[in-house]
């Protein structure tokens, strides 16, 4: 039954999405609204006395008419044509309306907010036009009062169905109120979640390294200040892994710059492929060195860890054909972890550790590189 009465006002929406879609969609319920809306005064004016109100019930009968045209008019595509439509129409029965049976039974009143819902139908107008459409819908609204009051009416409605007119026309302003605050609703509702997922997406981007699509340094920062400040509050380890590629600049000499950013990636593949689970993360530190977070991890398991990250990396077998015909590309990876029992406060950060782990880099580099050295953070240096 639903599915019947939304096909009601699908007319034009076919291919269409999102705020286009819901735009056709109310042009095209409003239309129908309108046309609802005003059936029960033209049975009024037809049972009652058609020879008195003929007049009202036929220029009632060519708003009807237009009401509904902006569903073919959607149809085919002339959706500004058919918004356009709905609102001059509605101004124009605002007033011919009111100069027939007058302001007492309140028409001009609903057609007045009628035509300030429409407004919502055009989504890229500038403020300074809204504004002036409001101010000439309001004006009409006051000429209409003011040219045909109740008393001046050509053709009067009778009391009690003035009265029940008028409560129709309060009942009519008081729904196009709650279409007109449920609008609201979603355009607020909208802008709050287009600014959230921007938020997100601007964040997402100034941490995320374009080359690898790994983190990037900003994010280590972070990763780490957090890290080591839960280190600090409670029992546990954290470790930090410097990873840097041997001989890239040979590489870049023989196999060009290109060359050099594909097996960059090559090497993030699997970083991140052996990484997957957070809070352990992965960045690109800079250039061709890489860094690594691993908070719960201890010394042991980051040196197993590391020693299965610098085998997979040379079983790419990315030849590097700077250092010989078959060389392929590895690398040297520092570790160094501390745990919560050995922190200083007020000494100690997390830069230090980081620092710590460059160390052990520079040692795996002058024992001769493609090796894992770990050092503790106050301790010696050892080899994995
Ligand atoms: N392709 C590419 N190369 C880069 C990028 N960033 C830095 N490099 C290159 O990485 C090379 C780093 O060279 P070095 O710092 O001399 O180190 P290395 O040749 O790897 O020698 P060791 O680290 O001592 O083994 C330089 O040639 C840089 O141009 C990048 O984003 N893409």
């Amino acid at each position: 039954m639903i599915e019947v009465i939304k096909t009601c006002w699908s007319p034009g929406t076919k291919g269409t999405q999102g705020a286009l879609r819901r735009q056709i969609e109310l042009c095209n319920q409003l239309g129908l609204f309108c046309t609802a809306a005003t059936t029960p005064y033209q049975l009024f004016y037809y049972f009652y006395d058609f020879a008195a109100y003929r007049g009202v019930f036929l220029f009632n009968l060519v708003f009807i008419t237009v009401y509904l045209s902006v569903l073919p008019l959607n149809h085919l595509r002339w959706h500004t044509t058919a918004s356009t439509t709905l609102v001059l129409n509605s101004c124009i029965q605002l007033f011919v309306v009111t100069f027939f049976i007058g302001t007492g039974a309140g028409v001009s009143l609903f057609y007045f907010t009628f035509a300030f819902v429409i407004i919502f139908l055009y989504q890229n107008l500038r403020r300074r036009t809204y504004v002036a459409l409001l101010a000439a819908i309001g004006l009409l609204y006051l000429m209409a009062q003011f040219l045909f009051p109740a008393e001046a009416a050509r053709t009067p409605v009778p009391s009690p169905w003035l009265e029940a007119m008028y409560a129709g026309s309060v009942a009519g302003v008081l729904t196009l109120s709650g279409v007109l605050l449920h609008l609201f609703h979603r355009a607020i509702d909208r802008a709050e979640k287009e600014l959230t997922f921007n938020n997100r997406y601007l964040e997402d981007l100034s941490n995320t390294d374009p080359l690898t699509g790994l983190g990037n340094r900003r994010a280590l920062g972070e990763a780490l200040n957090r890290e080591w400040a839960r280190l600090a509050r409670q029992s546990g380890v954290l470790t930090t892994v410097m990873c840097d590629v041997d001989h890239f600049k040979r590489f870049n000499d023989h196999h060009g710059h290109d060359g050099g950013d594909r097996c960059l990636q090559q090497i993030a593949d699997v970083l991140r492929g052996m990484l997957s689970q957070p809070p352990a993360l992965a960045v690109r530190y800079g250039g061709e060195e890489f860094a690594l977070v691993l908070p719960g991890t201890d010394a042991q398991q980051a040196r197993i860890l590391c020693e299965r990250l610098r085998s997979a990396i040379e079983r790419l077998r990315i030849p590097n054909r700077g250092m010989g015909e078959h060389a392929v590309v590895t690398v040297s990876i520092g570790v160094a972890s501390t745990e919560h029992a050995d922190l200083r406060p007020h000494t100690d950060d997390s830069k230090r550790l980081l620092k710590r782990a460059d160390e052990a880099l520079y040692q795996a580099k002058a024992n001769g590189r493609n090796q894992v050295v770990y050092l503790s953070y106050q301790g010696l240096a050892k080899q994995a």
